[in-house]
């Protein structure tokens, strides 16, 4: 196979490592060479060949919370019910220690989108699996950065679909999708890719079971349907999209139904995994105890 890549860059460019597999790329300043300002993973595989773009410019943010030299990197799952503040946290606590941050449920949610946007659920719902297979090489999630907020937002095929696939009807459909094996494979795929090099916090259904079992910290996030169905409808509501608490509140049960259920990697707490209920935990809080965690572990 020979592939070529072009890009163009404001720097000094290093290929780093160059396997059958992938391409890693590190991009550094002119001036301060001592961190790069960005890290691109390409990954090249025949039955995945979904392409990953992560600019890693989150390094070049300064930390909040100073890790110091003698931490180790880790790698941190944050697993648990949908709509219990998982991202929140995650993100909160890569933006606070410097890490990577990625979003596994984002990437069901465009492989979703995907589905909708080429007719791929049949009129009752049903997916059109052998279709999905087809395509499966024509679906390409990557993640860019936000300038304003630093962090990822999420693409399809190059389009940036992070609003769209945070409506109502891709999570009505996110997760039967999310039983297919084959995609399950392709993602699950990519995200130990992104997750190879630890510094990374990622949060899911399966990231302290399945993607990283070796994760140093594994936390399992729940807290009750009625006040997961509140947040998340507040927060619809906030963005100035229609929704109906009933129906979110259905659509919550339904998933964790569904994703607690599936045969290929069902949601479920990892044994070394530490239990929270945040129910009625604040935002800040929940910040804090999950800082406390990382430094704990990363000791
Ligand atoms: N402890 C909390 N108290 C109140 N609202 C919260 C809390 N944690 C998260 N939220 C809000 O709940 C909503 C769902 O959180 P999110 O992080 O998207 O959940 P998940 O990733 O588990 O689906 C968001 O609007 C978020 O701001
Ligand atoms: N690692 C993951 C992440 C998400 N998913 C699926 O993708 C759906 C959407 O994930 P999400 O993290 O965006 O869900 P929310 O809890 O944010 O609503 C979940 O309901 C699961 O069905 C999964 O199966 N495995």
């Amino acid at each position: 196979m020979c592939i070529s890549l072009w890009i163009y860059l404001r720097g000094p460019v290093q290929i780093v490592a160059c396997t059958t597999e992938s391409i890693r790329i590190e991009v550094y300043n002119r001036t301060a060479n001592a961190k790069p300002i960005a890290r691109i993973y390409v990954s090249i595989n025949s039955t995945c060949p979904l392409l990953d773009f992560y600019p890693e410019k989150l390094l070049s943010l300064k930390p909040n919370y100073k890790v110091q030299e003698k931490m180790k990197k880790i790698t941190i799952a944050i697993d648990g019910f949908s709509s219990c503040g998982k991202s929140t946290m995650a993100k909160d606590l890569a933006k606070e220690i410097g890490y990577i941050y990625i979003d596994s449920g984002a990437m069901y949610r465009a492989v979703t989108l995907y589905c909708i946007e080429h007719n791929l659920f049949g009129p009752d719902g049903e997916i059109k699996t052998d279709e999905l297979k087809q395509d499966i090489d024509k679906i390409h999630i990557s993640f860019r950065l936000d300038p304003v907020t630093s962090l990822p937002r999420t693409c399809l095929n190059g389009n940036d679909v992070e609003e769209r696939i945070r409506t109502l009807e891709v999570s009505s459909k996110v997760s039967p999708i999310a039983t297919l094996g084959f995609v399950r494979e392709a993602l699950v795929r990519q995200q130990q890719e992104l997750g190879k090099e630890k510094g990374i916090v990622m949060d899911g259904r399966d990231i302290g079971t399945t993607v990283f079992p070796d994760a140093e910290l594994k936390i399992f996030v729940t807290a009750s349907p009625a006040i997961r169905a509140q947040r998340r409808y507040d927060e619809l509501r906030a963005k100035g999209q229609p929704a109906s608490y009933e129906d979110i509140l259905h659509n919550v049960e339904e998933r964790d139904r569904i994703d607690q259920s599936r045969e290929v990697s069902p949601l479920r707490k990892a044994d070394d995994a530490i239990l929270l209920d945040n129910s009625h935990m604040t935002i800040t809080e929940q910040k804090e105890w999950l800082i406390n965690q990382f430094k704990r572990a990363a000791q």
